[in-house]
């Protein structure tokens, strides 16, 4: 698993800003900073595509490089999802793209999601980053992951999550049978009673766009 707090950088400073409950107000800061941080995880996630090597032809010679084969399929998950998606596809701007409409019931005993659209390409055999930024329960990722197959089975699947809780980790590696790999900014202290993460940030999709109804 990728954490990319555990090493000292600028997105540091724009997940102390998410954090902030003063600054985290801002929504159109909020709304940047969750982008700033999804173009930063697709710079890393772009390290393990497969890559060939290509010659390109300059004014004054030519100059061979190693560029990415295939542009991977960026998958999100609304709300919350769509800022930090955004930066995914300021890198990878060439990708086929799908959306997937979820969100959270919450009950005393659990959580339920409630799946109500599903847009995608064909996945078969594809490389696919699912981009949500909060991994609670994990739930939200993986009925999505059921959800999708139904357009194809991917090859493999990076969850690229922005905060992630022990508890919804251990969920995906319980319940995620096909081969993918976890990348996160932060992996948080547990879930509250409320299946909030804690320190966490509080609700982002209300964060970026307001309370729902
Ligand atoms: O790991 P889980 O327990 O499933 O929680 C994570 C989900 O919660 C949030 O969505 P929410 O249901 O709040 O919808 P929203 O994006 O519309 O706010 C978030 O965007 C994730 O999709
Ligand atoms: O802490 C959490 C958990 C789910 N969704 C959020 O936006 N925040
Ligand atoms: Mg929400």
């Amino acid at each position: 698993m990728f954490v990319l707090t555990k090493h000292n950088s600028i997105a540091n400073q724009f997940l102390a800003e998410l954090r902030d409950k003063i600054i985290q107000q801002d929504r159109m800061r909020f709304r940047r900073n969750t982008e700033r941080l999804g173009e930063i995880m697709a710079y890393e996630i772009s390290k393990a595509l497969a890559y060939q090597e290509r010659d390109i032809v300059t004014p004054l010679g030519s100059s061979s490089i190693h560029t990415i084969l295939h542009q991977p399929i960026l998958l999100t998950i609304m709300r919350a999802g769509l800022s930090y998606f955004q930066g995914f596809a300021n890198f990878f701007d060439r990708a086929d793209c799908g959306f997937i409409g979820a969100y959270r019931e919450e009950n005393t005993e659990n959580i339920t999601i409630k799946l109500s659209y599903l847009a995608t390409p064909s996945l078969a055999g594809k490389t696919v980053i699912l981009i949500d930024p909060m991994l609670a329960t994990g739930r939200s990722i993986i009925d999505s992951v059921n959800a999708m197959v139904k357009n194809g089975t991917p090859a493999h699947i990076h969850v690229a999550s922005l905060v992630a809780a022990p508890e919804g980790l251990q969920y995906l590696s319980k319940n995620l049978s096909l081969p993918h790999s976890v990348w996160t900014c932060s992996i948080d202290e547990k879930l509250d009673e409320n299946f909030y993460i804690v320190p966490g940030l509080g609700d982002a999709g209300d964060l970026s766009y307001g309370a729902k109804i």
